[in-house]
């Protein structure tokens, strides 16, 4: 029987931790820090995150500085609102929430972020950093730094291990892949033109399931003993839930934590660890700006 994951537990006691540093920063060096949350359009998942961002921000004693956006603004108003976050002295850090609207080219707003102000890792320079050896971003996105964080915490080494991750998406799958890599283990990723995954999987060590797939990852995918971090967050009809639907992962968890080593649920795991590690990057930043003057 698998140990479960406490994320939610774990990115409490680090929002603990930050509340301190927030403190600290504030009474010895003058700054609060700042987050920058924009949001452009109406998407309700994305309305929800959001609001979970700037209520963490609230808890912890970080400004939120909160742009809401209509879905039909144009590029150029997107674009100048980030270029005019860059150079406000008050933000260390700038958070453009995914997806933007289709008509919204996203990788040309995300290359306008500032470097030094972008806490979800999300520039090319700061990815290219990531993927290089011997070289750090200064910062790594805020889901894959959750994963490793997750499984620190829980006492599960990586170096020397088989690790696979499942599903190759940029906020995701890549950038766990190289953060593995850097850390030692030897790692695959599996992904939807992969012909046998489950012949992969079940030699891992440490499973990062990331395929946007419910319950993709079958108990017999699994090797015993194993350590699975589930990342999906797919929604499932539910007649019995009082919303009609719930949240599923990538993982079939009730077979996988007849095998795991180590499994985290959904919800409940990944998820409240992207929202801890983004205001973990914003305070780093922040004190790095401090540091600066
Ligand atoms: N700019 C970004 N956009 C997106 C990111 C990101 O890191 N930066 N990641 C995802 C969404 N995301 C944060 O934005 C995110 C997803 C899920 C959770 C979370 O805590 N989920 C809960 C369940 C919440 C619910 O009930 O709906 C859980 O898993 O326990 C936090 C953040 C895409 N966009
Ligand atoms: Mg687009």
């Amino acid at each position: 029987m698998a140990q479960i994951i406490d994320g939610k537990g774990i990115a409490g006691s680090i929002q603990k931790e930050i509340a301190e540093d927030v403190n600290f920063l504030s009474n010895n060096c003058g700054k609060v820090p700042g987050l920058a949350v924009v949001i452009v359009g109406e998407r309700k998942d994305s309305q929800t995150y959001v609001r979970m961002k700037r209520k963490a921000c609230a808890e912890v004693g970080i400004k939120s500085i909160d742009i809401d956006l209509p879905g039909d603004s144009s590029e150029e108003t997107v674009l100048q609102t980030v270029l005019d976050l860059n150079t406000n002295p008050q933000v260390h850090g700038i958070l453009v929430q995914l997806p933007l609207p289709l008509h919204i080219n996203e990788e040309k707003i995300l290359a306008s972020i500032s470097i030094e102000k972008d806490v979800d890792g999300f520039h090319p320079l700061n990815i290219g950093k990531l993927a290089m050896k011997g070289r750090e971003p200064l910062f790594v996105p805020c889901t894959p730094k959750g994963c490793i964080e997750l499984l620190r915490r829980s006492g599960i080494s990586i170096s020397g291990k088989k690790a696979v991750v499942v599903g190759r998406s940029n906020i995701v799958g890549l950038p766990v892949a190289l953060l593995l890599v850097k850390l030692d283990a030897t790692v695959s990723i599996v992904h939807t033109r992969t012909p046998d995954p489950k012949s992969i999987i079940c030699e891992a060590d440490i499973i990062i399931a990331a395929a946007g797939q419910a319950n993709m990852i079958k108990g017999n995918w699994i090797k015993p003993g194993a350590a699975v971090i589930d990342v999906g967050t797919n929604v499932v009809d539910d007649p019995s839930r009082k919303l009609g639907y719930r949240l599923v992962g990538d993982v079939a968890f009730e077979e996988a934590k007849e095998v795991a080593g180590w499994i985290s649920p959904v919800p409940g795991g990944v998820g409240p660890m992207t929202i801890a590690m983004l205001l973990r990057n914003t305070v780093d930043s922040a004190r790095r700006a401090s540091e600066q003057t």
